[in-house]
């Protein structure tokens, strides 16, 4: 007899829901999409042993109505949505999905990275606008990336990842800004560690793959875009909120900053009203980091992993 209650917010594959369907009492939401879903919810959180999923505001008011739930398995890497020290007090464990999505986030990141590079958005729309209708001009020329120098804030995992695509790939010098010095990355890559400031005067490509937390929110800003060379490309595929949102756009507008690849947002999904929607010098993407089919799956088969371990009463796989 199934005894412990799972609740899931999340889009998993087909065998997956099979295999929670045998071995939990499961209720699945693919996503909440109103105030019915989200009353439905809760209500099956009131009895749940476990929660698995991402993209749910969670607040400690949810948590005092959860008295059963003992495991939270998030199926992201990035936990700052999470009421941790509330978590931590109640003896729930929290669990995230790290390494595994390391290399998709990464490849998102120089993807975002090459379409500014080389305006692809734009060359795109051009194509499809019928307005390729003869050789283009020196006006729609893009930027090399190889052999230029890309700077990372915040050389973990991901840091890491794109630094060594930058490096092994493309022949291009690295500079990290990070809290710790990093010096097997610096004798691999040739990596030289500089401070936020002079990381954005002296990168052609600078790329923020730091976690958002009280030290990161807001950290990047007019002050940084104002010290970036002529060409520059900022990339932001860690959260919307480490960078003052409001100020990119218009260091975008008034050509402070060259151009932005940009995987996330203050608030997401991204309003239609954002300039963002409309600047061409930005290149907006969904949140995809690591929205592959063989990541996301790998990311949901170590959440769950991780809620079978916890309840039974063994050490997470991954806990924050
Ligand atoms: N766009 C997307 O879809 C995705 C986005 N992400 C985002 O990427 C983030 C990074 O993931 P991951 O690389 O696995 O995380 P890691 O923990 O491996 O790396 C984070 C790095 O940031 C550094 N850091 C943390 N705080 C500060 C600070 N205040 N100042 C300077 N450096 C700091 C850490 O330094 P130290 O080594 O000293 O601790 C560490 O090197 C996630 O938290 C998430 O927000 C992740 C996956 C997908
Ligand atoms: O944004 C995604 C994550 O895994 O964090």
């Amino acid at each position: 007899m199934k005894t412990q209650n799972l609740v899931v917010v999340h889009e998993l594959y087909p065998a997956l829901v099979e295999a929670l369907s045998d071995a939990f009492n499961l209720t699945h939401f693919t996503r909440l999409v109103d105030d019915q879903d989200r009353a439905a919810f809760e209500e099956a959180m009131a009895q749940a042993d476990a929660y698995l999923g991402s993209n749910v505001a969670f607040t400690e008011a949810l948590l005092d109505k959860a008295p059963r739930l003992r495991v939270v398995a998030s199926v992201s890497v990035g936990v700052d949505s999470y009421p941790i020290e509330a978590m931590r007090e109640r003896g729930i464990v929290l669990t995230n999905t790290p390494d595994v999505l390391t290399e998709s986030t990464a490849d998102t990141g120089f993807l975002l990275l090459m379409m500014a590079a080389r305006r692809a958005g734009e060359m795109l729309r051009k194509v499809r606008g019928h307005e390729w209708t003869a050789s283009l001009s020196r006006e729609d020329f893009g930027v090399d990336v190889h052999g230029k120098t890309l700077g990372i804030v915040g050389l973990g995992r991901i840091g890491q990842a794109v630094a060594r695509r930058g490096h092994d790939g493309f022949g291009m010098s690295v500079n990290y800004t990070n809290r710790s010095a990093k010096p097997e990355v610096e004798d691999a890559l040739e990596a030289r560690r500089v401070d936020l400031e002079t990381l954005f005067r002296e990168s052609d490509f600078i790329c923020v793959t730091v976690p958002l937390s009280a030290e990161t929110e807001g950290l990047i800003g007019r002050e940084h875009f104002a010290l970036t060379r002529p060409h520059a490309v900022f990339v932001n595929i860690s959260r919307g909120k480490v960078v003052r949102e409001d100020e990119l756009v218009a260091c975008l507008q008034d050509g402070t900053l060259h151009c932005a690849g940009l995987d996330v947002y203050e608030r997401e999904p991204l309003s239609t009203a954002s300039p963002l929607m409309t600047l061409d010098n930005a290149v907006c993407l969904p949140h995809i980091g690591s929205s592959t089919f063989q990541t996301r799956n790998a990311m949901c088969d170590l959440a769950v992993d991780n809620v079978k371990r916890v309840l039974a009463g063994e050490g997470a796989i991954t806990a924050v």
